[in-house]
């Protein structure tokens, strides 16, 4: 069987190239197949949603309710459908979490390093296409809780300087809602975001391979420069195996105890606005949002930039340019080999906590109307303490983070001074 499908297909040069590749073990590199598994299992997952799914805004049936709405009502009711539906919503935030895990794991261990920028630029792409696919899927139940969060983005778009209306309805269909807006939202979300993620991973996946993984640390001790792993087959597949099923695991776990979003709750769209918030991976833009004021507004050469403009769209972008900036830091000509520990980056190790930091900050910040309710802030004040901390958290971080690094590098210095000169003691 083997030589037949080998005289046919070239089976052994596959094994030799492709199947005998050796992958390193070190759990920081599960981040990246979580999220490969996670986008298969949100993809089957997906397809059976679509089998009861119905993409329009039509009003059906007595109560006149959007057809994508009822068709959620019905696939609830239906044996395993919340289940199901449950599966969809938990795997797309373990997939975002993960793509976000596994991008500060990139940074700290600095393997967005020279030869491996494009991989870089192209993850960050996957995570920006990821999260526009989240929001997508969200607009689709078409309760009052979607119709209210396509009303705001559609505003967002809407605020571009020059071609903002004529934006929002290219991709809204029209005026917003026209009766062609759930069909292509649904366009968006099963066809065209899943093919543009599944032909941008299989890029990933296909330079990561060419380029090989940055090798884990202790590969430097057993082989300097060589390549330290496991082959694809056997030993890789298996690993691979057990970590998808204890991710179907948890994602099962998670499904079976924990609902998603009640679209009963919300009913079907309505002129009574619920208060709404974005999943956490979409809170910080929340925040800018909220703290962006009014005010904020000026012209050019007949365009207006607004403060929605601003916090929606002009900070957010700046924000992704300045991931897409990440491999400039580098400006080393040698290939990176190895994965480096983050204390051994200081500065490096700092900017990303600093950044971590202003994203807790802005995602904070997506609680003002709350934080005033309580009497925590007011009116008056949130927007004067939401922006200081702003500045302030990161900056306190940055340095906070330098000097814990420093003080644990000088305690270690100092034990290797003691336990040199205990050595030379106990030698005389
Ligand atoms: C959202 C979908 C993504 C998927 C499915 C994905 C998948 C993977 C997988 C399976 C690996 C190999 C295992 C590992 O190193 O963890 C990998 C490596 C890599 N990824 Fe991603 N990734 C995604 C997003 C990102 C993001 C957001 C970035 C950075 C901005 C990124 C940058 C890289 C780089 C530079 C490597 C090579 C790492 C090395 O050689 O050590 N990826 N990715």
């Amino acid at each position: 069987m083997n030589q037949w499908l080998d005289e046919r297909l070239h089976i052994s040069r596959l094994n030799d190239k492709f199947l005998r590749k050796a992958f390193p073990v070190h759990h920081s590199f599960f981040l990246g197949e979580i999220t490969l598994f996670s986008l298969i299992i949100l993809i089957l997952s997906g397809i059976l949603l679509t089998f009861a799914y119905e993409p329009s805004n039509q009003l059906v049936g007595e109560d006149q309710i959007p057809a994508a709405y009822a068709s959620v009502l019905k696939i609830n009711a239906m044996p395993f459908g919340d289940m199901l539906r449950r599966i969809h919503h938990w795997t797309a935030n373990i997939m975002v979490g993960a793509a976000v895990v596994h991008m500060f794991r990139i940074y700290f261990s600095g393997a967005f390093k020279k030869p491996r920028e494009i991989n870089w630029w192209i993850g960050v792409l996957l995570l920006v296409f990821t999260i526009i696919t989240a929001v997508t899927g969200y607009s689709l139940p078409y309760d009052n809780y979607a119709f209210t969060t396509l009303k705001v983005i559609s505003g967002i778009l809407a605020s571009l300087p020059w071609i903002g209306e004529w934006a929002a309805q290219a991709a809204f269909a029209g005026k917003f809602p026209g009766p062609g807006l759930i069909p292509r939202m649904y366009g968006y979300h099963i066809m065209l975001l899943p093919a543009i993620l599944l032909a941008t991973t299989a890029v990933h996946m296909l330079i990561m391979i060419k380029q090989k993984h940055t090798q884990p640390g202790y590969a430097k001790k057993i082989a300097y420069k060589k390549i330290v792993g496991v082959p694809l087959l056997t030993q890789q597949t298996i690993l691979m195996g057990m970590l998808f099923t204890l991710l179907l695991g948890v994602i099962l776990l998670f499904s079976a105890f924990i609902p998603v979003h009640p679209v009963e709750f919300y009913g079907p769209p309505s002129n009574n606005t619920p208060p709404i918030k974005p999943d956490w991976y979409l809170l910080w833009v929340f925040g800018i949002l909220a703290i962006v004021p009014a005010t904020w507004e000026f012209h050019l050469l007949g365009g207006t930039f607004n403060a929605e403009f601003i916090g929606g769209i002009l900070i957010p972008t700046l924000f992704i340019v300045l991931l897409f900036a990440v491999p400039m830091l580098d400006r080393s000509k040698e290939n990176a080999y190895y994965a480096e520990s983050p204390t051994e980056h200081p500065k490096r190790l700092a900017w990303g906590i600093a950044v971590i930091a202003l994203l807790i900050v802005w995602s904070f910040a997506g609680y003002k109307p709350e934080l005033i309710t309580s009497g925590i802030l007011t009116n008056s004040n949130a927007n004067g303490v939401l922006w200081t901390l702003t500045f302030v958290v990161p900056i306190v971080s940055y340095f906070a983070t330098l000097g814990i690094v420093r003080g644990i590098k000088r305690l270690r210095e100092l034990d290797e001074i003691e336990d040199r000169e205990f050595q030379a003691s106990a030698d005389d």
